[in-house]
């Protein structure tokens, strides 16, 4: 089994696409409208701000998780006892970010929050009518005007040879959000885990765009579409000496936008953040 990336312009891709995203939790695209020099450009302008020591005059703010999450207090993944191998930066249309890469910025993330709103609505459209009517509304308008959707610019630096045992990239987690947009990272290392507990890799090639559900979208399909396990592993060999950079945005809804009987966003995602001892 591996992951088949979709043709944005094909007449099936939205039916192709949602069958990806039920049966794996993933989907991936091609010939999709998000410009891929944007991308690039946040990659190579991002790599000049972590190989900078002005990075940590943006450390994060606590009580509203934007800024600068250096490696000493990056994520410890739910059920881990290593840290993440990792540094990253929050982005919000109303935190801090850097003079000199704010119209970058800002300009994915309309871009990708207007893909994301068409997306869910590929979701919706092809939804099964009993799950569909569960949704407390549209799905594209869950995200609507929501101040929560985050950007993250992540690093995962050179290994240097002297991590913990065991510690790895990205360990194997779950997104709590409702769905997650993430052009290929310049290097490869993402993988998802099948339903037979199989590990494959994320097809990676530059001009892909991988979409995933997150946790809040499987809540809100009463586990219709699946929250699936991924993680990035370290590089080997000659590779070990690079860089990784990746921008995945996470679209959260509105914290008063109903998920299901037990849950609107806002609690859940209180829920979630606890678990993690974030908050
Ligand atoms: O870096 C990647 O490719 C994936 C990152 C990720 O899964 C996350 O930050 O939640
Ligand atoms: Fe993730």
């Amino acid at each position: 089994m591996t992951l088949e990336a979709v043709d944005y312009r094909s007449p099936n891709a939205a039916q192709d696409f949602v069958k990806s995203l039920r049966e794996t939790g993933f989907g991936v695209l091609k010939n999709h409208p998000i410009r891929q020099q944007l991308v690039s450009d946040i990659y190579r302008s991002w790599q000049d701000f972590y190989n900078s020591a002005e990075k940590h005059t943006y450390r994060y703010n606590v009580g509203t998780q934007d800024g600068y999450f250096p490696p000493d207090v990056s994520e410890t993944a739910k059920g881990h006892s290593k840290k993440d191998i990792k540094e990253y930066f929050h982005y919000y249309p109303w935190g801090q970010c850097p003079l000199q890469h704010k119209d970058q910025l800002t300009q994915y993330y309309e871009e990708a929050n207007t893909l994301a709103e068409e997306l869910l609505g590929w979701i919706e459209q092809h939804s099964p009518e009993e799950v569909a009517s569960h949704y407390s509304q549209p799905l594209s308008g869950m995200i609507e005007n929501s101040d929560q959707t985050l950007l993250r610019v992540l690093h995962y630096p050179p290994l240097q040879g002297d991590e913990e045992l065991g510690a790895i990239r990205a360990g194997a987690h779950e997104d709590i959000n409702l769905i997650t947009i993430l052009p290929a990272a310049n290097e490869p290392g993402l993988q998802v885990k099948l339903k037979d507990g199989r590990w494959i890799d994320v097809p990676c090639d530059f001009g892909n765009l991988i979409v995933n559900i997150g946790d809040m979208l499987q809540e809100a399909s009463g586990g219709y579409f699946p929250s699936t396990s991924h993680r990035v592993i370290n590089p080997e060999g000659t590779d070990k000496t690079k860089s990784r950079i990746s921008l995945p945005l996470f679209l959260h809804p509105r914290p008063d936008v109903v998920l299901s009987d037990r849950h609107t966003a806002g609690s859940y995602l209180h829920e979630r953040l606890t678990e993690l001892g974030v908050i």
